[in-house]
Order: C-alpha cells, then sequence, then structure tokens
C-alpha cells in the first residue's frame, strides 16, 4: 500500500467501484472517518454536487479528498433521473425501488438509449476544487439481468453489449464512467500525488 485515498461518499457500491481501481491505496470512505457526515445535495448538476461533497470533506478532515457525483440519463425520459438517480423513487428509495419505477416508465418505449455520467471532484485545502467527468453509454433492458454492481447496473447494457449485472467490479473497472473519471484524475499527476500522500 502507498497512500490513503479519502472518498466523501455513504455509497459501499462507489466505493467497491474505486477499490477495483485503486488496488495499490487504501480506500477509504468518509463514514469511517466522520461517521455522521452528511451534505446536501442542493446544485442541479452532477458538477455541481461533486463540489459540495468534496470540500465539506476536505475542510472537516483538513485532508485532500475525492468525492463522486454520479446518475443515469434516459434520452426518451428527457435525461431523467439525472441528478435526482439516486432518490428517483422518493426520500426511502432503494435501488430495487427505483429500478422499478424506471421500468414502470419506460414500459412500451423502444427507444432506450441512456447514459451514466461520473462527476469526481478532487478538494485539496487551499486550493481551487478540480472535476474530472466519465460517460458510459447504452441502453436500459428490459428486466434485470446479473447480480453484480448497484444501482441501475442490472439494468444497463453497454454500447458494446456489456451487461453491467453481469460482470464484477474489476471488469467495471476497465470500462465504467467512473473509471473513465478517475483515468482523467489520475492524468492530472501534481494533484493526484497530493491526494494519495496521506
Ligand atoms: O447502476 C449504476 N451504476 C453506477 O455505476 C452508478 N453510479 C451512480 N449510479 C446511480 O446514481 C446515484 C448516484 O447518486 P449520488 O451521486 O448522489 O450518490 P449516492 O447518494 O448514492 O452516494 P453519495 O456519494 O452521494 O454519498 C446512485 O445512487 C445510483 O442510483 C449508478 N447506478
Ligand atoms: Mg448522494
Amino acid at each position: 500500500m502507498s497512500g490513503k485515498i479519502v472518498i466523501a461518499t455513504g455509497n459501499k457500491g462507489k466505493i467497491n467501484d474505486f477499490k477495483a481501481v485503486f488496488t495499490d491505496y487504501e480506500v477509504v470512505g468518509i463514514k469511517e472517518m466522520l461517521s455522521d457526515f452528511e451534505v446536501e445535495e442542493t446544485a442541479d448538476t452532477f458538477g455541481g454536487n461533486a463540489i459540495l461533497k468534496a470540500e465539506a470533506a476536505s475542510e472537516a478532515l483538513g485532508l485532500p479528498v475525492i468525492s463522486d457525483d454520479s446518475g443515469l440519463s434516459v434520452n426518451a425520459l428527457e435525461g431523467a433521473p439525472g441528478v435526482y438517480s439516486a432518490r428517483y423513487s422518493g426520500v426511502n428509495a432503494t435501488d430495487e425501488s427505483n429500478n422499478a419505477k424506471l421500468l414502470e416508465a419506460l414500459e412500451g418505449v423502444t427507444e432506450r438509449s441512456a447514459h451514466f455520467t461520473c462527476v469526481i471532484a478532487l478538494s485539496v485545502p487551499g486550493e481551487e476544487t478540480r472535476t474530472y467527468t466519465g460517460v458510459l453509454e447504452g441502453e436500459i433492458l428490459t428486466e434485470p439481468f446479473g447480480t453484480y454492481g448497484f444501482g441501475y447496473d442490472p439494468l444497463f447494457r453497454t454500447s458494446e453489449g456489456i451487461y453491467l449485472g453481469m460482470i464484477n467490479s474489476g471488469e467495471k473497472g476497465k470500462i465504467s464512467h467512473r473509471s473513465k473519471a478517475l483515468k482523467e484524475l489520475m492524468k492530472d499527476k501534481e494533484v493526484f500525488e497530493k491526494l494519495t500522500s496521506n
């Protein structure tokens, strides 16, 4: 292990995805350090919410932190659920209730193209926050396939024909919106070193 990466997320599925990409680092979710960490996601863009989460965490800890704001945009639904992906079926939404609502919204719809977006924000105390974006194109299936992943993964097939519910986090880490954003972050070598120097 060479350094620790702190991620301002409470989503265990995201943490698994990060671990699959950052195999050489110790990946730590913010709740392990601040058990009551909570940020209201009041922005209307992925980038805006990612910045809110990263800055709140790095301020609280006095350390460099990354965050992830992500979601699914369906063309036939004019980009919904988008930034509301986690809360699509209401305040007490679960992955299951969100998937059920999505299938219902697309009942009888044949044009099912969609994409995932992931914006990673990196906040270093005293510096301007930077963001990195990754997108994964595909379509929404008419029924769930597989049990891997989290969120809408079982309902998503990529444009290359890969079912996200049927691949493990290592395989997902080669192709996902999240890993694309992380690759952009790693290209920013100077700031990436600050993140991993804990
Ligand atoms: O099938 C999926 N595969 C993915 O790879 C993926 N990435 C995001 N999502 C969906 O979008 C929401 C993010 O919302 P979100 O960024 O606010 O995160 P969250 O509230 O779950 O955790 P936090 O990071 O805010 O603590 C998530 O809950 C999921 O519904 C995904 N679904
Ligand atoms: Mg959230």
